[in-house]
């Protein structure tokens, strides 16, 4: 079939600074060269007015947004949601986010372990203020917005050193033990199967001296997200050399992204884990993000127009499978041998159950 390959089309939903960074002119003209066509959905027309298209990308917030992709799903089932928004939704909550890394299950043996910093929820001040909430929690501590929803306000922090701190912080927030990690954090990012993990600059160490002199608390944002020129400015990070951080072991970097992707029912995503400075060997896990920032990664547009081929053209295979397999879900010999799709609430997933039943065990 050379020459005659069918293309697809992927609609694009995303916020301007999103779309500014991500659907660079390299990237369109890398994915149409191998029959993707990239098509902007215009977020003031109706979504099923719009296409057709073989997957919706997207990374939008509010039940708006929400409805319509449902709408578009019914009138076209065939069609691809990346990802499906409840999937998406349990990273909008700092708690729910990181309760999956607790819930996975990695080979025991090997010499690096990784779980989450120990992290409890405040939803009110009076709960804030109260010390026996604070039992077993030890300074410093970092409080984050527990909704994580890409607004400026949820990525506000605060290192908070002592009591003096709490007052000021502002419910509902999760508070998270503060763990050294040598100023170097591990970014690791997922498309499909495809992982990589970088290094960024981080949170300098905070030591038992310091926490002493330190007064309350410093609030701060996003800063392994700081540019480059940002962080020159800081002598702190002009004393930090990120190419003598070792890497973890890739290894666990891929069972950890393969665990998380399954178990999240997630394509595109990242996740932040720093290395406990005290133990040498655990590795924490302490954020997820939907659809991050791809376009920092050299070569990003090979990396997600292989990841968009990918899954069209397993799509695709599994649409003719099940045309083909139509008739013969139960032949005389009473073999049934079918492919089931599985739907999350309206939206399809990119999971495939291949049931097969051997009626005469042959
Ligand atoms: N438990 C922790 N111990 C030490 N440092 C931490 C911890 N939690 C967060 N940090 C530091 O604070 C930064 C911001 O935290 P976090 O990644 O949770 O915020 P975010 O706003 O969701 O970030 P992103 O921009 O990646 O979405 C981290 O990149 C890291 O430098
Ligand atoms: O552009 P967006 O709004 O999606 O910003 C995301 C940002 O990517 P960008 O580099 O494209 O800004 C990500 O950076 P990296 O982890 O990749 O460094 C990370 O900060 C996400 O948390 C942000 O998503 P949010 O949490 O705000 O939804
Ligand atoms: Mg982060
Ligand atoms: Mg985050």
């Amino acid at each position: 079939m050379a020459g005659s390959e069918k293309r697809f089309s992927i609609g694009y939903a995303l916020a301007p600074k999103k779309q500014q960074s991500f659907i660079q002119l390299s990237l369109i003209n890398l994915a149409k060269e191998r029959g993707i066509d990239l098509i902007k959905i215009d977020a003031d027309k109706r979504l099923i007015d719009q296409g057709p298209f073989d997957c919706v990308l997207h990374k939008l917030y509010g039940d708006d947004w929400k409805n319509q992709l449902k709408e578009f799903s019914v009138e076209n089932p065939n069609a691809l949601i990346m990802d499906s928004p409840e999937a998406i939704e349990r990273l909008h909550n700092r708690i729910s986010m990181l309760q999956v890394v607790s819930e996975l299950k990695i080979g025991a043996e090997r010499e690096a372990t990784f779980g989450i910093p120990k992290q409890i929820v405040i939803y009110d001040a009076k709960t804030l203020l109260d010390p026996c909430s604070w039992e077993g929690l030890k300074f410093p501590v970092i409080a984050k917005p527990l909704v994580a929803d890409g607004s400026a306000k949820s990525h506000k922090m605060s290192l908070v050193f002592n009591r003096d701190g709490v007052s000021k912080l502002k419910p509902p927030i999760v508070l998270q033990e503060f763990v050294n990690h040598g100023g170097v954090i591990f970014k690791v990012y997922v498309a499909g199967e495809y992982v990589q993990c970088v290094k960024r600059k981080s949170l300098p160490d905070v030591t038992e001296d310091k926490l002493e002199s330190l007064e309350g608390s410093l609030t701060f944002s996003q800063v392994s997200n700081l540019t480059a020129n940002e962080k020159s400015d800081d002598k702190y990070y002009k004393m930090m050399h990120l190419e003598d951080a070792e890497m973890p072991p890739q290894s666990l970097i891929n069972e950890i992204s393969k665990g998380l992707r399954e178990a999240m029912n997630l394509h595109l995503f990242n996740f932040d884990v720093i290395r406990d400075s005290s133990v040498g060997n655990q590795y924490l896990i302490i954020d997820i993000n939907y659809f991050p920032g791809y376009a920092k990664m050299p070569q990003y547009e090979t990396i997600l127009t292989n990841f968009f081929w990918d899954i069209l053209h397993k799509k695709d295979s599994i649409i003719d499978d099940d045309l083909t397999n139509e008739g013969n879900k139960s032949d005389d010999s009473g073999k049934i041998s079918t492919r089931r799709r599985s739907f999350d609430d309206g939206s399809r997933k990119c999971v495939t159950n291949i049931v097969s039943e051997d009626g005469d065990g042959s």
